[in-house]
């Protein structure tokens, strides 16, 4: 199953500068794993923001939820969620079909 997932990032600003290299640190070796495994094909930059927009592939909500709670970042993020089907005007559908 796809997610869009967009994560805005709220850190503290007094936020100790140790505490914050090590959460980021963590945060991304943890999202390259899932990136390379496949779960996390798509992360981008929303321009102008501390926000990314992700497309996470996961089994079932248990799983998304799974993954998403446990990001480093997750205490300091606002999460929003929107599951997708494929678009009937989608031309690589019409490539599987032929
Ligand atoms: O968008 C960010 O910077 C937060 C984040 C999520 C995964 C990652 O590596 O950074």
């Amino acid at each position: 199953m796809l997610f869009a997932v967009t994560m805005d990032v709220h850190l503290p600003p007094d936020m100790d500068p140790d505490v914050k290299a090590d959460i980021l640190a963590r945060e991304k070796a943890y999202s390259q794993q899932l990136q390379k495994s496949g779960v996390w094909p798509h992360i981008w930059r929303c321009a102008g923001r501390y926000s990314n927009l992700s497309v996470l592939d996961v089994k079932d909500n248990q799983q998304l939820h799974d993954v998403l709670s446990q990001l480093p970042l997750f205490p300091y993020m606002t999460i929003d969620v929107t599951p997708l089907a494929t678009h009937p005007s989608d031309i690589a559908l019409l490539e599987e079909g032929s």
